[in-house]
């Protein structure tokens, strides 16, 4: 058996052209101001790709760079302006942060109806409780490509591996929306196998390269790979051994062109509603 492969890049370019087509018919193209700290190199190409995309889509992009020994007070000065500027629609700041500085108390000052990123703590309360709230674009882009294949995850067990803010919590929240049965396990979970070999939608998001073998799988599962990390050779790859997965699996997320793109489409989507409901659209 060989896996289907889910192509999340085609499913992305769908999601940004209805997002596009949006765009265009509100009064004022929507905002999205993008603040980035230091220079991770991995960081950069992310925020280039989200300028890109917002260029493609019709959304204003507005860019901010701050030097690798940012202080706490500067940056929140950025986003406090941001917030009380009615032409931003979404604020997002790029993770990581350098170390010194505290994402906690800076995530927690962008104003929660322009946190596309769905990172503060008043949308990660709307997604544990009534949802409404801007969802994580990873989360919300891997329940996007369930549904692009008409996956019925209604009752399917999901189990995912990493629990980070990012995305193994939230979309443990999702999965739950979507009524599957959840199983989060981590780098402290015995007998990791026995769980993953039960996963109907297998998620790795653990950031470890190729760490999901063909053993840990269990026969036409969902795999979908979150991880970007590079192989011995410096080759891009994700948390799953896709070769010798993909021989198991019934469907499987590439690296790149799975998870990632779905990550930025998503963004311009979060971004779009923030300026829909701006503009008193629904
Ligand atoms: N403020 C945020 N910071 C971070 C987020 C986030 O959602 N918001 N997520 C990640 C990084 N990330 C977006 O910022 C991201 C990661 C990967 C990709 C992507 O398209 N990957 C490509 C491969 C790209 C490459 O060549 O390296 C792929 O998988 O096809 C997009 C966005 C942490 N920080």
């Amino acid at each position: 058996m060989s896996a289907q492969i889910i192509d999340g890049k085609a499913i992305a370019k769908a999601i940004r052209e209805k997002t596009k087509a949006a765009a265009a018919r509100l009064r004022r193209a929507p905002a999205l101001a993008v603040v980035m700290v230091g220079e991770n190199p991995a960081s950069a190409v992310y925020v280039r790709n989200k300028v890109r995309a917002c260029n493609e889509v019709g959304i204003t992009s507005i860019e901010h760079r701050l030097p690798q020994d940012c202080t706490d007070e500067r940056l929140l000065e950025v986003i406090k302006a941001l917030n009380e500027d009615a032409t931003v629609d979404g604020i997002l700041v790029q993770l990581p942060l350098p170390e010194h500085m505290h994402a906690g108390l800076i995530l927690e000052t962008i104003d929660p109806n322009k946190d596309v990123d769905g990172f503060h703590i008043y949308n990660t309360g709307k997604l544990v409780t009534t949802g409404g709230g801007f969802k994580p674009c990873t989360p919300a882009g891997i329940i996007e490509l369930l549904k692009a294949i008409d996956y019925p995850i209604e009752g399917k067990h999901a189990v995912i591996l990493g629990r980070s803010n990012i995305v193994g919590k939230p979309l443990a929240m999702l999965m739950l929306q979507e009524n599957a049965t959840v199983t989060m396990t981590h780098s402290h979970t015995p007998n990791l196998k026995h769980y993953t070999l039960d996963a109907d939608i297998l998620v790795a998001a653990i950031g470890r390269a190729k760490y999901v073998k063909a053993d840990m799988v269990k026969p036409g599962a969902v795999v979908i790979d979150v991880g970007t990390n590079r192989d011995e050779n410096g080759k891009l790859c994700g948390d799953v051994d896709t070769q010798a997965v993909q021989e198991v699996a019934g469907w499987i997320t590439p690296v790149p062109g799975g998870v990632g793109p779905m990550t930025i489409a998503m963004l311009m989507h979060n971004t779009l509603i923030s300026a829909q409901k701006r503009q008193n659209i629904f």
